[in-house]
């Protein structure tokens, strides 16, 4: 389990050009050179081995696991034989449409294509129950609690998985939500034959201790790998204000820098303050900029108590390819991948270091691109001290700006 030991696994140069079914190439989907993480690790996955991807935000995890999965897995079997599973729906819908796009619909031979199946809490289930009786599909992208359901009431059966993917492993056993059923599924998966799990995150705190858990517990093999890349982070900064100009501070600051896109993060309404009947900060903040930058970006809101649909609505409209500033609580942090996000700004800083890295890392989302990229934190002056735990625990340095 030596970080070193991928040194001894041939490393690819180039993206394997795997043949899909489609008869496209990886290349002619897009992508030609391989991102770091994807060097290391796929020579790796394709020997069969287990394997933990720890590299940073936006730095290609998901096409490494996908590519992998797509050499294993017969789309000709109607069973399901990868098992993605994921926290949030949000990165749920991201991880099946990436996969969809490597799976496209066949145009010669007439051969099956693979199908890749969306198991999401706030989806359909019922509809979900037909389709996988009916037709199981060849890869499963799923929250865990409709998964649970799925196995619970004996609909979806797992005998014929091959390959088990945990993205955003240290988010899932932090969750007391989670964990129990994570726990569970790993279980059963491990006490069956001829199978691989990989375990997927940008941050994973003490991963020396994770990883021998890991084994001890048969959750893994013995023989796993852990490909670690270090980050590459966009330089961060800070911006002092006073405890009541941060609204203020935030727009001046919009002004000045004039970002392409942006994602601002600010703070989920406190159960105090909904008490009170106060509005939620986003609201707040999204009128304050609807008046303040008339015209100049869609504005958009994501956040938690909003329903499904509309979360799913606001993603397509920053898709559509105009400038957007976005406003989100944390549910953004992770799995949101906007390529054109070119700013971040920390409007409320996060609870801990671990959401700052993943709030950051909605940016520099494009791996080989030249562009600049910016987190700014917007802090009052007793927030200092909070900015700077973050800093020693990640190992980064603000730079202080001025307007
Ligand atoms: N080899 C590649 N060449 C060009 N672009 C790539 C390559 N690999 C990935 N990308 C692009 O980089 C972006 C980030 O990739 P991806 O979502 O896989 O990162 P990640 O490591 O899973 O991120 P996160 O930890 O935030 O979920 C995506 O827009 C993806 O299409």
């Amino acid at each position: 389990i030596d970080d070193s030991s991928f040194s001894m696994v041939p490393s690819s140069s180039s993206l394997p050009s795997i043949l899909f079914q489609n008869h496209h190439t990886v290349e002619e989907v897009g992508f030609v050179v391989p991102t770091d993480v994807q060097q290391k690790a796929l020579p790796i996955l394709l020997s069969g081995r287990d394997c933990i991807l720890h590299a940073q935000t936006g730095s290609g995890k998901t096409l490494t696991y996908l590519l992998s999965i797509f050499l294993v897995v017969n789309a000709q079997r109607s069973a399901v034989q990868a098992l993605i599973v994921v926290p949030t729906r949000e990165l749920g819908m991201q991880v099946t449409k990436v996969a969809r796009m490597l799976a496209a619909k066949p145009t010669e031979l007439g051969e099956e294509a693979c199908c890749v199946m969306a198991l999401l809490d706030g989806g359909l289930l019922r509809r979900h129950k037909s389709w996988l009786k009916a037709e199981p599909p060849t890869i499963l992208v799923a929250t865990l609690g409709s998964l649970c359901q799925m196995i619970d009431k004996q609909i979806l059966k797992l005998d014929s998985m091959q390959v088990l993917v945990i993205d955003e492993v240290e988010f899932m056993f932090n969750s007391s939500k989670q964990v129990s059923s994570l726990r569970k599924l790993l279980i059963s998966y491990s006490l069956r034959n001829n199978h691989q799990t990989i375990f997927a995150s940008a941050s994973i705190p003490q991963h020396r201790r994770f990883l021998s858990d890991y084994i001890q517990q048969k959750w893994t093999k013995d023989d796993v790998v852990h490909v670690h890349v270090n980050t590459v982070e966009p330089m961060p900064s800070r911006l002092m204000c006073g405890k009541n100009e941060r609204h203020q501070t935030l727009v001046s600051l919009l002004q000045s820098d004039a970002p392409h896109s942006a994602i601002i993060f600010v703070s989920t309404q406190s159960e105090k303050s909904k008490k009170a009947g106060h509005s939620p900060p986003t609201t707040l903040l999204i009128e304050l900029l609807k008046t303040s930058l008339p015209g100049c970006f869609d504005i958009i809101i994501l956040k938690e108590d909003m329903n499904f649909k509309l979360r799913a609505a606001s993603l397509f409209e920053m898709r559509k390819g105009r400038s957007y500033l976005l406003v989100v609580t944390d549910i953004a942090a992770r799995g949101v991948d906007l390529p054109e996000t070119s700013h971040i700004y920390n409007f409320d800083l996060p609870k801990t270091a671990v959401d700052y890295l993943h709030r950051a890392g909605r940016t520099c989302r494009k791996p080989f691109s030249s562009n600049k990229y910016y987190v700014t934190s917007i802090i009052t002056s007793e927030e200092r001290f909070v900015l700077q735990i973050f800093e020693n625990e990640m190992m980064f340095q603000c730079t202080e700006v001025f307007l």
